[in-house]
């Protein structure tokens, strides 16, 4: 695993951090996903299921495979994406706004889909960030077993770590699957997280933040 990624986890090993085992990058992907498939098997079998149905033969595969390569490949560093920076020659010195990133994350009590929107900010201290390399970053960390708070808190503390500047705003108004389709089933309803840093705990600046973003 690259240093950097390692590193990662290291600093993430306090309230923010998604739990890990202490032993979660001992297994290949290969090794998981077909571990995930087997357990998937009996799943649907326990369901009542026929796995010989040419339809649903190959879900436990298509799930394991899922999991592992798709919507949980940001428990793995080494997606963790490499942010490519260029100096701010032109001395940009506002704030940039990457508004309306799409987040697709999953909830971590249910396994269910969180939906929407992220919304992210940051001043330059003399490196300007790859637009995509944003989204990215909310990407990555969407794609993890997640509440919103802590993906919220962990795109915060990588735009920062990256861009080495506390000036960074992030803003998230998701819905969650797990209130809008069972449960409570209040489709109307979302959520919103915040984190302000550095100059946008100041009022002006966060209020230019959320006009930008339309709150
Ligand atoms: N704070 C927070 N809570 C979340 C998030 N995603 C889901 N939840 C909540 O996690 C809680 C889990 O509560 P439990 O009472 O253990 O689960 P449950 O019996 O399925 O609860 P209900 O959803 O109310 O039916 C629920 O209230 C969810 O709405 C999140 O991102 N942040
Ligand atoms: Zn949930």
């Amino acid at each position: 695993m690259p240093e950097q990624n390692l590193a990662d986890y290291e600093i993430d090993s306090v309230h923010f951090s998604t739990p890990l085992k202490a032993n979660a990058f001992e297994m290949d992907d290969e090794t998981k996903i077909s571990m995930i498939s087997d357990h998937f098997t009996s799943i649907l079998n326990i369901l009542g299921l026929d796995l010989n149905d040419d339809s649903l033969k190959n879900t436990p595969d298509r799930i394991a495979k899922m999991y592992v390569k798709e919507i949980f490949s940001g428990l793995n560093p080494a997606n963790k994406p490499v942010a490519t920076l260029f100096e701010n020659r032109y001395g940009y010195s506002e704030m940039l706004v990457e508004k309306n990133i799409a987040v697709f994350s999953n909830c971590e009590h249910h396994f269910v889909p969180i939906t929407g929107k992220a919304h992210v900010a940051y001043i330059s201290k003399g490196k300007v960030i790859g637009l995509s390399k944003l989204n990215r970053i909310v990407q990555y960390y969407s794609k993890r077993p997640q509440v919103q708070e802590r993906l919220t808190i962990q795109i915060a503390r990588e735009i920062k770590r990256v861009m080495g500047t506390d000036d960074v705003a992030v803003m998230i108004d998701a819905s969650h699957h797990c209130v809008s389709s069972r449960g409570i089933q209040d489709a109307g309803s979302s959520t919103v997280t915040s984190s302000f840093s550095g100059k946008f705990r100041d009022a002006e600046t966060r209020n230019e933040f959320l006009k930008y973003i339309g709150q």
